[in-house]
């Protein structure tokens, strides 16, 4: 299986289970998220957590060996939207969701990872927006998430520097909400929150709900995606993805 969702202790967790390709979004996937976020709305769960097999990697975004397939605008906008409609579930998931980042996440992973409450991110990850590399934007809503997530100026230039970012970084930054050196560290973060009733979560998380859906983030989520599927269809992101690919091939 391409991704694994479990529950134990009233904690739901998912982990995308493709490390030999640095744990890659492809369509498997994404059902796995579309179930993800069906599931936490019908279990009896205190905490959602998303995270990856093995250490090198949480997820290194679209699997381009499949997507590169997409040329057009409009072959590129059902998967990006179908994967922008999950994030957005996944966000406003009505229990505090948690990013555990046990590696590399970059592109699109780390669209995943912003989409999330919290990011507990291992001290030797980097993670950033890398999609500039490929003559995109962020194309599943992370960009819009990162304006609503961090100070403006911090947040354009992480999409602007279209790199990734040391755990040290992301931490001044104040994308990574804790950088975990050992497993204690986890249960270090939640300790008082575990002290606190699920209700009392779950009606703080839907302050945050409220104001997205006043805000209008599902319609700014779907202009980043438009913007994306048409800078998709252009030459320098198909020569760029044909770059990483044949470099693989070597
Ligand atoms: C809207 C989101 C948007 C989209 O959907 O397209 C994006 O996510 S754009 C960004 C797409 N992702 C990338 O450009 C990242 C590509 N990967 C890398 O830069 C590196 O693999 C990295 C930094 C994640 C890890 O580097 P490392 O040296 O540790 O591993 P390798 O590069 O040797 O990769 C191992 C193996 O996995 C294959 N691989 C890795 N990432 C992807 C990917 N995203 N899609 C397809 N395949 C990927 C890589 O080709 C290697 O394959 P192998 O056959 O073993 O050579």
């Amino acid at each position: 299986m391409a991704y694994i969702i479990e529950t134990k202790n009233q904690v739901m967790t998912f982990s995308i289970n493709r490390p030999h390709i640095r744990n890659a979004i492809n369509n498997e996937v994404m059902e796995g998220f579309e179930e993800l976020a069906n599931r936490a709305r019908e279990e009896d769960i205190r905490y959602v957590v998303i995270t990856a097999t093995g250490e090198q990697a949480f997820c290194s975004g679209g699997d381009l060996s499949v997507f590169h397939e997409l040329k057009t605008e409009q072959q590129a906008w059902p998967m990006l939207s179908r994967m922008g409609e999950a994030l957005y579930r996944i966000k406003t998931i009505p229990v505090p969701v948690i990013a555990l980042v046990n590696g590399t996440a970059v592109g699109g992973g780390c669209e995943i990872a912003t989409a999330c409450d919290y990011r507990l991110v291992k001290s030797h990850a980097k993670c950033g927006f890398i999609q500039g590399t490929l003559a995109i934007t962020s194309g599943w809503g992370g960009g819009t998430y990162l304006f609503e997530t961090l100070k403006h100026d911090a947040a354009l230039k992480m999409l602007s520097d279209a790199r990734a970012y040391t755990a040290t970084e992301l931490f001044e930054n104040g994308w990574a909400s804790a950088i975990i050196e050992e497993d204690g560290d986890i249960e270090q973060f939640l300790a008082s929150m575990n002290r606190v009733l699920p209700s009392v979560h779950r009606a703080y998380k839907e302050i945050a709900i409220r104001k997205w859906q006043e805000t209008n983030l599902k319609q700014r989520v779907d202009q980043e995606i438009r913007e994306c599927a048409r800078l998709w269809a252009k030459e320098a992101h198909h020569q760029a993805v044909d770059r990483f690919l044949n470099k693989s091939k070597k």
